[in-house]
């Protein structure tokens, strides 16, 4: 099989609400026209990750792109993660929370010729419990809402909004967190605690100003209240938020603990209930095809 003249391109059929034939059709039509040849994967929510590596190690493509939400992209990075493969991304999700953070167009016109282009970016992974985590993970309210929005079975943007307000009622907040990271121990209490590679949730709210995704750190940000002015200047690319609000911890590694037993979300993904958290990052191991406005703002 001819080495490097493939374009794989993996779609996640239920993600999101949007139709992906179209999808399907505009990336195999640009494929063609750069003289590559195309390979379509469809997830199946089963095993993927075993289908895939052994395409991608038959096919050894140029670029692997990936259509689907946060979940899906996280799949994909885990199979080319170490490779000189580029990852290039079509939102299709609903919350796309790291298309958000990238600063991805609306258009899948746009999106497609991103993630065709040479404009490029190695990126940190972040390793949480063992799992990838490549855009924001985090303990308490926020994952509270992701289950409960999982369990709910209304998919998109409605369903977040609606678990809302019955999430925030119900919580088990303010947790009780110890970090370590490195010398040094840190005890706070919050009522979320985020690790981000990243600098905004899918919102588009900046709750990381200076995180950069390739500076081989990442931020352990605790969220003391829910104070609607600070989370209102989260809205502003540089937030200048309150340290009454936010407690900001840029590190290499960290181990957080907390007394009981919180509920815990990995880039959207629900990852069940825990009281201990080991992070860690891999620098510069994922190469990404992205704007150029956020490979500028990352290469100096
Ligand atoms: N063919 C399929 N049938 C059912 N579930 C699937 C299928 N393919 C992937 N999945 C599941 O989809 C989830 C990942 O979804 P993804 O992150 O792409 O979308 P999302 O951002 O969560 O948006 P949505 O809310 O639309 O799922 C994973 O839990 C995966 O197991």
């Amino acid at each position: 099989m001819k080495s490097e003249n493939y374009i794989l391109l993996v779609v996640n059929p239920i993600a999101g609400s949007s139709e992906k034939k179209t999808i399907i059709d505009a990336v195999k039509i640009e494929a063609v026209k750069q003289g590559y040849q195309f390979k379509l994967y469809q997830t199946t929510g089963k095993e993927d990750e075993k289908a895939i590596k052994p395409i991608i190690e038959e096919l050894k493509p140029a670029r692997v792109i990936v259509a689907g939400g946060d979940g899906t992209i996280s799949l994909v990075a885990q199979c080319v993660f170490e490779t000189e493969i580029i990852l290039g991304i079509i939102p299709a999700g609903s919350a796309n929370g790291m298309a958000v953070n990238f600063g991805l167009p609306e258009t899948l016109e746009e999106q497609i010729t991103i993630a065709f282009s040479d404009c490029k970016l190695k990126i940190d992974a972040l390793f949480i419990n063992g799992q990838m985590c490549l855009h924001i993970a985090d303990l308490g309210i926020n994952a509270e809402l992701v289950k409960n929005y999982e369990a709910s079975g209304v998919r998109g943007k409605l369903g977040y909004f609606l678990q809302s307000i019955p999430t925030l009622i119900n919580s088990d907040s303010p947790f009780h967190f110890t970090i370590k990271t490195g010398d040094e121990i840190v005890e706070v209490s919050g009522i979320l605690l985020a690790i981000a590679n990243a600098n905004k949730f899918g919102t588009g709210a900046t709750i990381n100003p200076h995180g950069k995704v390739n500076d081989g750190k990442f931020e352990v940000l605790v969220f003391k209240n829910l104070d609607f002015i600070e989370i209102f200047k989260t809205m502003h690319d540089q937030p200048d938020m309150s340290s009454d609000f936010v407690q900001i911890i840029s590190t290499e590694k960290a181990s957080i603990k907390s007394r009981k037993k919180i509920p815990f979300q990995i880039d959207g993904e629900y990852m069940g209930e825990v009281n201990e958290v080991n992070v860690s990052v891999a620098q510069e191991k994922l190469l990404m095809a992205l704007p150029e406005k956020f490979c500028k703002l990352h290469s100096t």
